[in-house]
């Protein structure tokens, strides 16, 4: 995205906004609710325009692309949504192979062998049959992810993967992230949830009052002495003003050790 400003109804959401997706790397998007965290995945998957700026889908601005070249380079593209987003009508092994099944380019043995695959990715390949209502809100999210990767996308946006999980179904979310990444995917997330995303991520945007404050590592949030950043990082009210000794107990709490 590059100096990206959208508005809704006349109110200024994000204001001359860049965002570069690395190949291989996971991308956070951080600020406080209602800043405009979301909107930015919309808008990067074509669902809302942008009032002025320019996106770029692998170097190429989908501004005046043709529909079916979109369809395309869309089909790079996978989702998760923060609920899963499941069909209730369909079970999980027909949620999971949706996608292949309406591009109509695969026989149907070739689909059940790819969703079987993305299912024990996952680590549900007995839920195969079972309908989402049957399943806890933790193997959801897997089977979301199960049916994000059906299609082999390159890209793969996360919005809040780990909200309503227990500590189990966080990390489980957190080990298949960072699976996915070893696999070379790319991958954005917006979350609230700053220990999953310490966990799985090498770089993030700060998003703050309709702008991008940073852009960087997590190092460079640590040692950021902007105010909005270090208020956002303080886990109480009362500690606002002690940040010094909040901010790095909670960045490096959760970076994970590397190998
Ligand atoms: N369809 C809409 N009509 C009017 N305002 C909207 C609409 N969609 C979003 N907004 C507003 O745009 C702003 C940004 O919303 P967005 O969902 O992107 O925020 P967010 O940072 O993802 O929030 P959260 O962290 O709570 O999910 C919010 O103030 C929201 O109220």
């Amino acid at each position: 995205m590059e100096k990206v400003s959208y508005s809704i109804g006349g109110r200024q959401i994000i204001r001359n906004f860049d965002l570069t997706l690395e190949k291989g790397v996971n991308r956070t998007i951080l600020g406080v609710s209602g800043v405009g965290k979301t909107t930015i995945l919309k808008l990067l998957l074509g669902l809302l325009k942008p009032d002025s700026g320019a996106i770029y889908l692998n170097g190429r601005p989908i501004a005046g692309m043709r529909e079916n070249e979109l369809s395309v380079l869309r089909r790079n593209i996978a989702i998760v949504f923060q609920w899963g987003a499941l069909f209730d009508s369909m079970t999980v092994g027909e949620n999971v192979g949706y996608r292949l099944f309406e591009e109509g380019t695969l026989e149907l043995a070739e689909i059940k062998r790819i969703v079987l695959e993305k299912l024990s990715f996952v680590g549900l390949e007995n839920t195969i049959d079972l309908y989402p209502a049957e399943l806890s809100g933790g193997m959801k999210k897997r089977v979301a992810i199960a049916r994000a990767i059906a299609a082999e996308p390159e890209y793969i946006f996360f919005d809040e993967p780990t909200t309503g999980l227990d500590p189990i179904g966080i990390y489980n979310i957190r080990h298949l992230m960072q699976m996915l990444q070893q696999q070379g995917k790319t991958t954005l997330m917006v979350t609230h949830d700053l220990h999953t995303a310490f966990a799985v991520s090498q770089k993030f945007s700060f998003l703050h009052d309709t702008r991008l404050i940073l852009d960087g590592t997590a190092d460079d949030l640590k040692n950021c002495d902007d105010n909005a950043i270090r208020e956002f990082f303080s886990p109480t009210r009362e500690s606002l003003f002690i940040t010094d000794h909040i901010v790095e107990p909670i960045i490096g709490l959760a970076i994970p050790h590397k190998e």
